[in-house]
């Protein structure tokens, strides 16, 4: 991006958070009642270069070694429990070519809702380099936890923006299902399959799609290739906006759920990624709420104009939802688990 070209999305400093709070809580909301992205700048907690060191590490092992921390539709061991954290690996024919590693935060294991829904389950680290035994998953659980802790501080001033209490949000939060997403998209070796078209006939290296989370914030380095689809009424709703890359700032948008309890007033923006013949890594935080929470409650504005997101009014808690969710869009990294 040239210094003097307009930057597509607005910037977001978030140094000024403490000293000019509600300066901040406006512009957080002007952002996502219009395009629904903003990037977010002087996070600085948030390292690209520690991060992407850590993922260019594990994607460069074997397949085999990453499968030993796989998902049980992924892992050769057939004692191997997991079906929803861990290792995914790219289906060269599915709607987004991708392989992964998920992991949230971890309750105890004898924390009573471990025993209602497998969404919390705990993953299996990779084993590190025997010369670098803290490099992997010491740092991806304390990038997860900051993480976790500037979500949550935006979200207060999201609250703030919208005329909340800044804790309105709290109450869904209080044992988030947060997931940290480490992903490469590796270059196509195969046809392109045609479910990974876009609806402007563009070759996708990840499906078009609305995020189900609350808030997101995505790592995408030097990778180019994301495009999202802004709700405006300036804008063609057929259009796709390319997001320039802009290494040392996160990308921020909100996904089904804030939508739907702003009564549609914050936009959760389709988005995608093209398949530009490169490989890609980015990693997306998606701060989810609890299991239990109630995704029925709306704070601001008509409930009618969010309810697009929720077809079914059986389903009012985050977790019977989203199970839900994942089934009628037949996720292909958790097709065939438990969880359908
Ligand atoms: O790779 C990216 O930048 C976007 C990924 C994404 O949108 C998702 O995993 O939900
Ligand atoms: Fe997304």
């Amino acid at each position: 991006m040239g210094s003097t070209s307009k930057p597509c999305l607005p910037i977001i400093d978030y140094s000024k958070a403490k000293t000019d709070r509600l300066a901040v809580a406006k512009e957080l909301v002007d952002a996502l009642e219009h395009g629904g992205f903003a990037y977010i700048d002087n996070v600085d907690c948030f390292e690209p270069w520690e991060l992407l060191k850590r993922a260019e590490w594990f994607f460069s092992k074997p397949d085999a070694w990453k499968r030993k921390v796989g998902t049980k539709n992924y892992n050769p061991d057939p004692n191997c429990k997991n079906v929803y954290r861990g290792f995914f690996a790219a289906n060269p024919v599915g709607n987004s070519y991708k392989e992964g590693f998920e992991f949230g935060a971890e309750l105890p294991l004898d924390d009573p809702v471990m025993t209602r829904t497998l969404l919390y389950e705990h993953v299996t680290w990779p084993e590190e380099d025997p010369d670098r035994p803290n490099f992997f998953r010491e740092y991806l659980q304390n990038y997860q936890k900051k993480m976790a802790a500037v979500c949550k501080d935006i979200l207060h001033m999201i609250a703030l923006g919208l005329g909340l209490e800044e804790t309105a949000f709290d109450c869904l939060i209080e044992k988030p299902l947060s997931t940290m997403r480490m992903l490469r998209y590796p270059v196509r070796t195969g046809p392109h399959p045609e479910a990974a078209v876009g609806s402007d006939g563009k070759k996708l290296h990840c499906d078009e799609h609305t995020d189900s989370d609350l808030l997101t914030l995505v790592a995408a380095f030097n990778f180019p290739g994301l495009q999202i689809q802004k709700d405006d009424e300036n804008i063609a709703m057929t259009e796709w906006l390319t997001v320039d890359c802009r290494p040392n700032s996160l990308i921020m948008n909100i996904g089904e759920c804030l939508s739907r309890m702003t009564g549609g007033r914050l936009k959760a923006t389709r988005h995608r990624v093209l398949d530009l013949g490169v490989q890609r890594i980015s990693m997306p935080f998606f701060m989810e709420p609890s299991y239990d929470a109630d995704i029925s409650k709306v704070f601001v504005g008509d409930k009618s104009h969010g309810d697009k997101w929720i077809t079914d009014p059986t389903c009012t808690t985050y977790g019977l939802w989203s199970l839900k969710r994942y089934k009628a869009k037949s996720n292909t990294e958790y097709a065939g688990t438990d969880l359908y």
